[in-house]
């Protein structure tokens, strides 16, 4: 927790040391962020084997941080929900499956930059 005392840039920087301690809890203990990584590792090679252009890069790296964050948000809501109710309880059921919507959209958005992207570089083999 951040001291009150702290001045702006001291609470700047433990702010940024906090939110990496987050990126990094995520990459090493969340299987949905591990394996969104192993689908950015895959667009990254197909991006080099296709060899995209820049603008197409910066949407691919785009989709690729809006399913992440969205992901860190749902398992941020997921943990929250857990804390407050660990029991069953039909709102905390409800409460989760609005927060999975959101990878859930963030997922289809990408999946359809990554065919607009890929596709007709694809069919051009054919
Ligand atoms: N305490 C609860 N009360 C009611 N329903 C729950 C509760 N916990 C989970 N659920 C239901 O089970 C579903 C899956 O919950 P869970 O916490 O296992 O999420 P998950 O998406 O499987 O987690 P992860 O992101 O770790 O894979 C929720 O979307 C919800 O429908």
């Amino acid at each position: 927790m951040k001291n009150t005392k702290d001045g702006f840039f001291i609470g700047r920087v433990k702010s940024v040391k906090f939110a990496l301690k987050g990126m990094w809890i995520l990459i090493t203990t969340e299987d949905s962020i591990k394996a969104q990584l192993f689908f950015a590792f895959i667009a990254t090679i197909l991006g080099f084997y296709f060899d995209i252009s820049g603008t197409e890069w910066a949407i691919q790296v785009l989709a690729i941080g809006l399913v992440l964050v969205a992901e860190a948000a749902n398992t941020a809501i997921e943990e929250v929900a857990d804390f407050i109710h660990p029991e069953y309880h039909e709102k905390i059921g409800l409460i989760k499956d609005i927060a999975a919507g959101a990878p859930s959209f963030a997922a289809f958005i990408s999946l359809i930059i990554v065919g607009i992207i890929y596709v007709p570089k694809i069919l051009v083999l054919f």
